[in-house]
């Protein structure tokens, strides 16, 4: 049966059809995109599915089994179709369910399959073409069967073609990333851990900047924003990213949001030393204890995930600080700060308003910010076609950096036992809140946290908050900014001159003579960065608001009443 509605909107079908072998009302609303049908059994338990939820609709045969079992059987041929949508679960894992209705009229039967897929093609930003990079050794070696058993059959049913790509070797990804026709792809996926994302991130990042004629060694370069979405199904050991963007690190969940085409802008700092750009990050760059624990961590990498586990415990006993100078810029655009009580979650206001700040620079000099993405030349390098708005955009963020660079550097020196610069909260199984749980994915800063140097005790509160629900920046030992740049040097590169490019050769094991008990290290610690070490320890970071994209909505709001909902009637919120 299908609604009369005004001419130029679309009808609303509602139909009785059959679900089991009993009959339910099953509307779909086409102009709010939403399909609902009432349970005949289950307590009669509502069901709404947002069309942008829907992964599939497939024609069905009835096997023979149900076809003799209670209605169908007074029916010459019944007539199915059935609906694979997303249901979403407790903590933010998401399922594929299907649901098969049936009748006895052909033509009804198409008319729904018609009008669904219809709905599925208006569904502009799901990916058609995928590029797949799987890293067979990340975490507990299983990527391969992850992807084989759990991703690769939701790709084929949403009908996504991928290209799939083992990787061989430590930057594989990476460079293929800088060769391969990048226009043919509507995103890259990544199977793997945070190390595996930052290459894909470094490739699709240092490919735009380089077609695009900026020099990523210059620390000040304005980078061009990359707007071809990176999905991450995680198979790694601490898949940071993924669990900070999705909220679970569960492969299925995660192609489920590359499938439904999520776009979740985040926040990438630069690092540089000495005019040479080192790496991007997006969630931690670490010094001292969580540096330490990286690189002793490195040579047991065949521990699998549990190497972080003891690297942890050891590093903690050593208790080594560093000292140091960090001088950082506050972050002044941003409407939140470090020590709010609310996070950072799916259309977060926060970010939002950095998002239109962005927008507004661009459109100065007529570069149109891609709020949504469609097809993949203009959304891969839309703006290679425009080279002198390129230029234009270039000319004004460079101004803008120079008048940046004149703004207030806070100056702090002391002694460390870690010093976290974060995008994002980090949040990761490990630490479900994360180490700064109000920071956010996507407002163009990062959260500087430093921790002096204090006794093991006070310092394992510390860190025990950081796994926990109390507030671990409470201690007259930490301190916490939110900045949009910083810097750092070590006294021993201080010592040494500013020219630093020597001082990573110093290594552990060289302690204070004067005071042999005490901790003091004169050599310095390592820059863990997104879980990979850098070479100097004298850097110069930048963040670049929104810089990439992910297939992502940020962690969504617990749904209380979700319940209520299920069983309030169709009528009421149709
Ligand atoms: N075929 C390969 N052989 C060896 N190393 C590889 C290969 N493919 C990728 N790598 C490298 O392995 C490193 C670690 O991989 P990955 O991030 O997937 O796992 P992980 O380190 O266990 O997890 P996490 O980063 O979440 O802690 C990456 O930095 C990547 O460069
Ligand atoms: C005495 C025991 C100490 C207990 C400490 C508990 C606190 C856990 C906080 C975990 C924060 C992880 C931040 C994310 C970092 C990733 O970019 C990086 C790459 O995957 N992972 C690590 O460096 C791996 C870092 C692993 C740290 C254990
Ligand atoms: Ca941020």
């Amino acid at each position: 049966m299908e609604q009369q509605l005004p001419a130029g909107r679309r009808p609303r079908l509602v139909s009785s059809l059959g679900l089991g072998q009993r009959c339910c009302e099953v509307t779909l609303d086409q102009e709010r995109g939403l399909l609902a049908w009432r349970h005949p059994r289950r307590g009669g338990e509502n069901y709404f599915v947002p069309t942008s939820e829907i992964i599939a609709v497939e024609e069905t045969e009835l096997n023979k089994k149900q076809r003799n079992t209670g209605k169908w059987q007074k029916l010459a041929k019944p007539h199915a179709f059935t609906v694979y949508y997303v249901k979403k679960a407790r903590n933010h894992r998401w399922w594929c369910r299907d649901v098969t209705f049936w009748c006895g009229d052909e033509n009804l039967c198409n008319q729904w399959t018609q009008a669904l897929k219809e709905l599925l093609e208006m569904q502009k930003c799901r990916p058609k073409q995928l590029l797949v990079y799987i890293n067979p050794y990340g975490g507990k070696r299983q990527g391969k069967k992850i992807y084989e058993q759990k991703v690769a059959p939701l790709f084929s049913l949403a009908s996504i073609s991928t290209d799939v790509v083992i990787t061989e070797h430590a930057n594989h990804a990476k460079d293929n990333l800088f060769e391969v026709n990048i226009n043919k792809y509507d995103g890259v996926v990544c199977v793997g851990g945070d190390g595996m994302f930052s290459e894909v991130m470094h490739g699709l990042i240092g490919r735009m900047q380089k077609d695009s004629g900026i020099d990523q060694n210059n620390p000040k370069a304005p980078l061009v924003q990359c707007n071809i979405r990176i999905g991450i199904i995680p198979a790694g050991s601490t898949d940071c990213v993924c669990y900070s963007t999705v909220g679970i690190s569960d492969p299925v969940t995660s192609a489920l949001h590359i499938i439904v085409g999520d776009s979740q802008p985040l926040d990438v700092s630069s690092v540089h030393h000495n005019n040479t750009f080192l790496k991007y990050s997006v969630s931690l760059l670490g010094y001292g204890f969580y540096g330490d624990i990286l690189k002793d961590s490195e040579k047991k990498r065949w521990m699998g995930p549990m190497r972080y586990d003891y690297s942890g415990f050891k590093t903690f006993l050593s208790h080594h600080y560093y000292e140091g100078t960090i001088s950082f810029q506050p972050a002044k655009h941003t409407l939140g700060s470090p020590r709010d009580k609310d996070s950072c979650r799916t259309g977060c206001y926060i970010c939002k308003e950095s998002e239109q700040q962005l927008a507004e620079q661009q459109k100065k000099c007529g570069l149109k910010h891609e709020g949504t993405v469609s097809s993949k030349a203009e959304h891969v390098f839309s703006y290679m076609h425009r080279q002198d708005t390129v230029q234009t955009w270039l000319a004004t963020q460079r101004s803008r950096q120079t008048e940046e660079d004149e703004e207030e550097w806070k100056v702090i020196k002391g002694k460390f036992l870690a010093i976290n610069a974060v995008n994002m909260s980090c949040a990761c199984p490990r630490s479900p809140k994360g180490l700064s749980p109000a920071a956010h994915l996507a407002d163009g800063s990062a959260d500087l946290i430093l921790v002096r140097k204090c006794s093991r005790f006070d310092f394992l509160r510390h860190l025990v908050r950081n796994t926990n629900q109390d507030d671990q920046f409470d201690f007259s030992f930490v301190d916490v900014y939110r900045v949009k740049s910083f810097q750092f040097t070590s006294k021993l590169s201080e010592d040494n001159g500013s020219n630093v490019t020597d001082i990573g050769k110093k290594r552990f094991g060289q302690f204070c003579r004067d005071h042999p008990a005490c901790c003091c290290n004169i050599a310095d610690s390592t820059w863990n960065c997104d879980g990979e070490t850098l070479d100097s320890s004298a850097i110069e970071v930048r963040v670049h608001c929104q810089l990439m994209k992910l297939f992502a909505r940020g962690i969504e709001e617990n749904c209380k009443d979700e319940a209520a909902y299920s069983h309030s009637s169709i009528e009421h919120l149709l």
